[in-house]
C-alpha cells in the first residue's frame, strides 16, 4: 500500500497529514506558521509519494510532478499569490532535498475552476492588454472545493452531474464558489486570492481608486501590497491578529464591527452565487471557522431565508453536519488532505517511483 504525506501551506497554518492506502494516519497542524522554516516534525517520516498545495497553477489543470522545469514556473507565479506560492516552494524544496528519490506532487487549487465561463473568466480590461499580462480571474481553494462538492453529492444521494451547490470556504482566506455539474461555474477570488471577501489579513476586493489614492500619497507598490495582504481585512478592522477565536473574545466595537462586516459579505457573495446557477440544491460551509465555529455558520444562514435556507434540525453524518431545508445546509469538513492524497496517488499511478 502507497503512503503519501499531504502538505497544505495555508495562510495562517501548515497541515500535514500521513495516509497509509486512504486512511490518514497522522496529521499535525502548525498554527501561525512563519512560511519560512520547515519544521522538523514535518518531515519526520519518509512515505512513498509526497503531495503538495500549490495555490496557483497558472493555466495548469492537472496536478504534476515537481521538477526543476516545474518548479520555475511555479516560482513565477509567487506574486500572484504572495501569501502562499513562496511558503509552498519553500516546501517543496525542502521535501526535495530530504527525499529526492520521491515523487513530490503540486496539486492546485486554481485546477478546479479551469472550466470558468468567459463570463467569470475575464477581467472587464482591454483585451489586448489582459492578453498581454495574462490577467484572468483563476480561482483558489479548489482542493477543498473538490472534497465539499463529492461530499455534497454524496449527502444529496445524487450523481455530481445533477447537483448546484454554492460552496463558502470560510478559513483564514475567504471565498465563495458556485458549482453545477461538478464543474465551477463562478467564483469570488480571481487573479489572486486578493480579490472577493475580507479574510483574516487580506482585505478582498476594493474599489480600485483607493489603490491610486494611496499611490498618489506616497505609498510604494510593495507597501501597498504588504498592508493590503497581511495588515487589512478582519486584522486590520478589529487591531487583533483577525483568527475569529481573537475577534469573537474581543469586547471591543472595532471587533464587533469586523465579525458584522464579515457575516454581511460572505452572506451577499453567497447570495450572488445563486445567479451564476441554474438550480440550487444545497449550500455547503467548510474551513476552517465554519469547522470549528457552529455559532458563526448559524449566524450565516440567519441572513439567507430569502434563498429558501434556514435553520432547521441538524443531524450528523460522519464528519459532516447536515440541516434541513429546501435547500439544506451541509457543514462539510475540510479534508483538502484527501484530496491531494487522491489527486497525488492518480497523478502518479503509471510511474514505477512508487
Ligand atoms: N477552534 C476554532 N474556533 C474558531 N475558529 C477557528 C478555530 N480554529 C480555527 N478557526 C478559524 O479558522 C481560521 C483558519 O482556517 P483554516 O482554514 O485552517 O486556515 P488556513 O488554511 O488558511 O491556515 C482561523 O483564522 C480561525 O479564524
Ligand atoms: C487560497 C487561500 O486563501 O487559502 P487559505 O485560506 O488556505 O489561506
Ligand atoms: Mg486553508
Amino acid at each position: 500500500m502507497t503512503t503519501v504525506l499531504a502538505l497544505n501551506p495555508g495562510s495562517s497554518s501548515l497541515k500535514a497529514t500521513w495516509f497509509d492506502g486512504d486512511d490518514p494516519v497522522t496529521a499535525i497542524r502548525v498554527d501561525g506558521w512563519d512560511g519560512r522554516t520547515v519544521p522538523p516534525e514535518v518531515l519526520w517520516q519518509r512515505p512513498d509519494l509526497v503531495a503538495i498545495r500549490f495555490v496557483h497553477g497558472g493555466e495548469r489543470t492537472e496536478p504534476a510532478v515537481l521538477d526543476d522545469a516545474v518548479t520555475v514556473e511555479l516560482a513565477a507565479l509567487a506574486p500572484l499569490a504572495p501569501l502562499h506560492q513562496p511558503p509552498a516552494l519553500r516546501l517543496a524544496a525542502a521535501v526535495r532535498q530530504r527525499w529526492p528519490e520521491t515523487a513530490a506532487v503540486a496539486c492546485f487549487d486554481s485546477a478546479f475552476h479551469s472550466g470558468l465561463p468567459p463570463r467569470a473568466r475575464l477581467c472587464a480590461l482591454p483585451r489586448g492588454l489582459a492578453a498581454e499580462h495574462g490577467i484572468r480571474r483563476f480561482g483558489f481553494h479548489g482542493l477543498s472545493l473538490a472534497h465539499a462538492t463529492r461530499r455534497a453529492a454524496e449527502l444529496l444521494r445524487r450523481p455530481v452531474e445533477h447537483t448546484g451547490i454554492i460552496v463558502a470556504h470560510l478559513g483564514a482566506g475567504t471565498s465563495v464558489t458556485a458549482v453545477e455539474g461538478g464543474v465551477s461555474v463562478d467564483t469570488s477570488m480571481g487573479f489572486s486570492p486578493s480579490e472577493g471577501l475580507p479574510g483574516r489579513t487580506r482585505s478582498g476586493s476594493l474599489d480600485p481608486a483607493v489603490l491610486f489614492h494611496l499611490l498618489r500619497r506616497g505609498m510604494s507598490p510593495g507597501d501597498l501590497e504588504r498592508t493590503l495582504t497581511t495588515r487589512s481585512g478582519l486584522a486590520g478592522l478589529s487591531g487583533t491578529d483577525g483568527d475569529t477565536r481573537s475577534l469573537l473574545a474581543d469586547p471591543s466595537r472595532d471587533a464587533a464591527e469586523a465579525v458584522d462586516l464579515y457575516l454581511h459579505r460572505v452572506r451577499r457573495e453567497i447570495a450572488a452565487a445563486r445567479a451564476s446557477l441554474t438550480r440550487f440544491d444545497a449550500l455547503v460551509l467548510t474551513g476552517g471557522v465554519a469547522d470549528h465555529n457552529p455559532d458563526l455558520r448559524a449566524r450565516v444562514v440567519a441572513g439567507l431565508r430569502f434563498l429558501g435556507v434556514a435553520g432547521g434540525p441538524e443531524h450528523t453524518d460522519a464528519d459532516d453536519v447536515v440541516t434541513a431545508g429546501a435547500p439544506p445546509v451541509f457543514a462539510v469538513r475540510t479534508r483538502e488532505d484527501r484530496e491531494l492524497a487522491r489527486q497525488a496517488r492518480h497523478a502518479t499511478r503509471d510511474r514505477s517511483l512508487r
